[in-house]
């Protein structure tokens, strides 16, 4: 194996990815199983992640002989559903090194008619979500004096999206959260660290990007001139959970083909732009 390679290498690690059967989340479970990391997805519908699990160990030659993947059904609004999934993954796979906090879901609605329950579901989801995993994961980091979280974040996190306002406020919880964490628990032998994705079509934001204006001015404000995929995301988590990031803590990458670099002051203004007359 070469020197780039084993910088990299997650050979022997387990990780636990929560809403990890869609989207970005499966994305990272198999990127990390490409990696040698063997991956548990959690995610509210078992058929779901058993399917997930299923397509997940079919990546690697042989891996249906040695299961690289197994699916749990997972709540992260629920304490025992999340200590649940973490007792999944050390039952299976024997330990667990890594917690990426993935689930999320969308609330677009203009904020004159958001009710307070819309936002605290999209909180509890989101940020508590997040609390919950990594608590009940660093109660095992904190035995082996090692372990890695990573949050997944947002452009939102950053900047204002027009009519998301509970989510926008959540995913900047979350950078908050990332922070927090790494600050507390590096002496525990926990790195935590957030990933901040640009747009990606998924079941999350399909409908509101995909052939829509939304989606046209968002292309337009992209130095890259397109959406992202959820595998372009996926390197930064391998990153972040491998040897080449080890000194990296607390911090968010963004990967969002410059939409955050480029200025996105007109972005959600369509009065504000030139007539074309
Ligand atoms: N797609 C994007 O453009 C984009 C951009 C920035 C950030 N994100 C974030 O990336 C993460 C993954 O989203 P995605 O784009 O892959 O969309 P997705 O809808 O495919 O993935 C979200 C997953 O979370 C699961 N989930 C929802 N509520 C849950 C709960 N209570 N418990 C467990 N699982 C739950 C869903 O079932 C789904 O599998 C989310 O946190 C999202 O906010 C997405
Ligand atoms: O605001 C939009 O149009 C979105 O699609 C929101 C994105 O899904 C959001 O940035 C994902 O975090």
């Amino acid at each position: 194996m070469s020197i780039t390679t084993e910088l990299f290498d997650l050979t022997g690690k387990v990780a636990l990815v929560t809403g990890g059967a869609t989207g970005i989340g499966k994305a990272i479970a198999k990127v990390f199983i490409e990696h040698g990391c063997k991956v548990v997805v959690g995610s509210r519908t078992l058929a779901n992640v058993e399917q997930a699990a299923q397509e997940l160990n079919t990546i690697l030659e042989h891996s249906d002989e040695i299961p690289m993947a197994a699916g749990v059904s997972l709540d992260v609004a629920d304490d025992d559903s999340v200590q649940k999934a973490v007792d999944f993954a050390i039952d299976t796979f024997g330990s667990l090194d890594i917690l990426v906090n993935s689930a999320g879901i969308m609330c677009k609605k203009p904020t004159a008619d958001l009710s307070a329950d819309e936002m605290n579901n999209l909180y509890n989801i989101h940020v508590t979500g997040s609390l919950r995993a990594s608590q009940a994961a660093a109660h095992i980091f904190r035995e082996q004096h090692a372990g890695c979280i990573i949050n997944i974040a947002s452009v939102a996190s950053y900047c204002s999206l027009t009519e998301v306002t509970a989510y926008a406020s959540a995913k900047s919880a979350t950078m908050g959260l990332t922070r927090s964490l790494a600050n507390e628990w590096a002496k525990y032998g926990i790195r935590t660290n957030g990933i901040a994705p640009g747009f990606v079509p998924t079941d999350i934001n399909r409908k509101m990007i995909e052939g829509t204006d939304r989606g046209r001015r968002i292309i337009e404000n992209t130095p890259m001139a397109r959406f992202g995929t959820s595998d372009e995301i996926a390197g930064a988590a391998v990153y972040l959970a491998s040897r080449a990031g080890q000194f990296v803590n607390g911090h968010t990458i963004v990967v969002d083909g410059g939409y955050l670099a480029c200025g996105i002051g007109d972005t959600f203004a369509p009065w504000a732009q030139p007539s074309e007359a």
